[in-house]
């Protein structure tokens, strides 16, 4: 099993520290985590610094890998190449780091991967021409089809509707459970946070404040700390934990 360990990770963009040693217990392939904060927290350079995108101290350990290439990640502007339909995207995403050669497998995961997300009708639309929502899934289509063993996710669902976001939390969860993949998503909505991740980490200003099973981090007091809102969480009728704001303070 994958796991993803930090350990005194830093980062800086010229001379500013934004992250100061978040160390973590390994994640573990399986399971869903989301990575919490409020705006400018350090989530995104925290994806940077697992991707070596930019440097800082401390240490990123992936242990129990089996492919040269385990994490795949989708930023959170994914940006449009015009010239480009969005099958042909997402296929040159596929054979990153896989060599020139289209091999049937990889064209079977192409159109595996539009049909989980439920875009497969998008395959000859030029990207330049999609609805950021479209442009989202397209998005998560081009990480997904990497088929990798750790997925960074910044801010998946924030261009999509409603039906969108639960389809797409919830594939995301399906994938971790069946393909034993750590996913790693950067969300704002803590609700779908508590009920679609098993466990959570909390940024604030670039420090990490708590790292655990989602519950027992999404709580009202390290809301009213950490968002400044007022919340409580309350069981639904199925008993599962609802967050309800009330204020923000
Ligand atoms: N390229 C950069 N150069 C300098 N500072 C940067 C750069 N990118 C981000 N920052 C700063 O680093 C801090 C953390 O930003 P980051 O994008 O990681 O936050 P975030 O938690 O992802 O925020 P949001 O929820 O708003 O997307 C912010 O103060 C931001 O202004």
């Amino acid at each position: 099993m994958v796991t993803l360990t930090l350990d005194r990770l830093t980062a800086h963009y010229g001379r500013h520290q934004i992250l100061s040693e978040i160390t973590t217990p390994p994640l573990e392939g399986g399971r869903v985590v989301a990575l919490l904060g409020p705006n400018a927290a350090g989530k995104s350079t925290l994806f940077r610094r697992i991707l070596g995108l930019i440097g800082g101290g401390g240490s990123v350990r992936i242990d129990g890998a089996t492919r040269e290439r385990p994490l795949a990640y989708m930023p959170q502007d994914t940006g449009a190449n015009a010239v480009l339909s969005v099958y042909e995207s997402v296929l040159l995403a596929r054979m990153q780091g896989r060599g020139l050669k289209v091999q049937s497998e990889d064209l079977a995961e192409v159109d595996r991967a539009l049909r989980e997300l439920g875009i497969s009708e998008l395959g000859e639309r030029d990207i330049g021409d999609l609805s950021g929502g479209q442009r989202q899934l397209v998005g998560a289509a081009q990480a997904l089809v990497q088929d990798p063993e750790i997925l960074l996710l910044d801010e998946p669902t924030s261009a999509l509707d409603l039906h969108r976001q639960i389809q797409l939390l919830s594939i995301l969860r399906r994938l971790a459970r069946e393909r034993h993949m750590l996913v790693l998503a950067a969300l704002h909505d803590l609700g779908q946070a508590l009920r679609f991740t098993d466990e959570a980490i909390m940024l604030e200003n670039g420090r990490l404040i708590a790292c655990g099973p989602t519950g027992e981090v999404v709580t009202p007091e390290l809301l009213r700390q950490v968002y400044r809102v007022e919340s409580r969480i309350e069981a639904c009728s199925r008993g599962e934990p609802q967050l309800i704001v009330e204020a923000a303070t």
